[in-house]
């Protein structure tokens, strides 16, 4: 099945332009890589596709069906968490929170079957060790680690991912990559992550999209990532070198985290 379509998609932010002419299909199960300098685009699809930004263009399904109709079988993880750190919550119950908003209440004593799922969800993550720390004592890749899993307690078909790697040191690269490989393999769900460093995602993506305002490139990584179409975006320093018969891009790219803004 087709899980995500769009063709001649225009993304606007006040009648103007944002990212023009988009199309591209990716199919249940595959996992989508969305590369691109700072202002390509990337966060604004992203957000287009969960229906947190309405101002769109051409076409664009999610599953069959418009994105705002497809809200439930999305989870969106995003760049910089809008978790208030000032609250003492346990990792246990950001996870469970993931499971009482979709239900549409907030209680202050979560439900028993609630947080059995987000116990079963942060072992599948492998932090069941950490389920009553504070979230905000945790290290970082273990917070990036806690959001996945509160993103799958609604069971999504599609995950959407924002920069989920960044500020994180290449070992907790390495430990959040393994886990979004564990969730294509061992769930099937559909996913699109955002990234400025496609290194470590190689394994996981099926497609990759090379977006710069227009799309520039998509397909199979090996057909992305050629020399002449990063040069293209990056400058003539950018190259693609094949590393033990895997492939590293280097894109001399340093992401500029930007912080606040409602969720962005
Ligand atoms: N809420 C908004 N209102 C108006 N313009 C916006 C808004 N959000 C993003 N833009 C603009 O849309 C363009 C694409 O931004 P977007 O954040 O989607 O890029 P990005 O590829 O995700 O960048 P980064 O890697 O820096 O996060 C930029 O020119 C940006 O300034």
């Amino acid at each position: 099945m087709t899980a995500l379509r769009a063709e001649n998609l225009t993304i606007l932010y006040d009648g103007k332009p944002a990212v023009e002419g988009v199309d591209f299909t990716i199919d249940e199960g595959e996992t989508l890589l969305l590369l691109g300098p700072n202002g390509a685009g990337k966060t604004t699809l992203l957000r287009t596709i969960a229906c947190f930004h309405r101002e769109y263009r051409g076409r664009l399904e999610v599953f069959g069906r418009e994105p705002c109709g497809a809200r439930e079988l999305i989870g969106y993880v995003p760049q910089s968490s809008n978790l208030n750190e000032r609250v003492p919550l346990t990792a246990l119950e950001v996870v469970a929170m993931g499971g009482v908003y979709r239900r549409g209440f907030v209680h202050f004593k979560l439900p028993p079957e609630i947080l059995d799922k987000a116990r079963e969800v942060l072992s599948f993550v492998g932090l069941e060790q950490v389920a009553d720390r504070l979230f905000r004592e945790l290290s970082g890749g273990q917070k990036q680690r806690v959001l996945l899993a509160r993103a799958l307690m609604s069971d999504p078909r599609l995950l959407l991912l924002d920069e989920p790697l960044s500020a994180l040191d290449p070992s907790a690269r390495v430990e959040v990559a393994n886990v979004l490989d564990k969730i294509k393999r061992e769930r099937g769900i559909t996913m699109v992550i955002t990234t400025h460093d496609i290194n470590p995602l190689l394994e996981v993506g099926d497609k990759v999209m090379l977006l710069n305002r227009k799309l520039i490139a998509f397909g199979r990584p090996e057909e992305v990532l050629q020399d002449r179409v990063i040069k293209s975006v990056y400058g003539p320093l950018a190259r693609v070198i094949p590393v033990e018969g895997k492939l590293f891009c280097i894109t001399g790219d340093t992401h500029i985290h930007r912080h606040g803004g409602g969720g962005r």
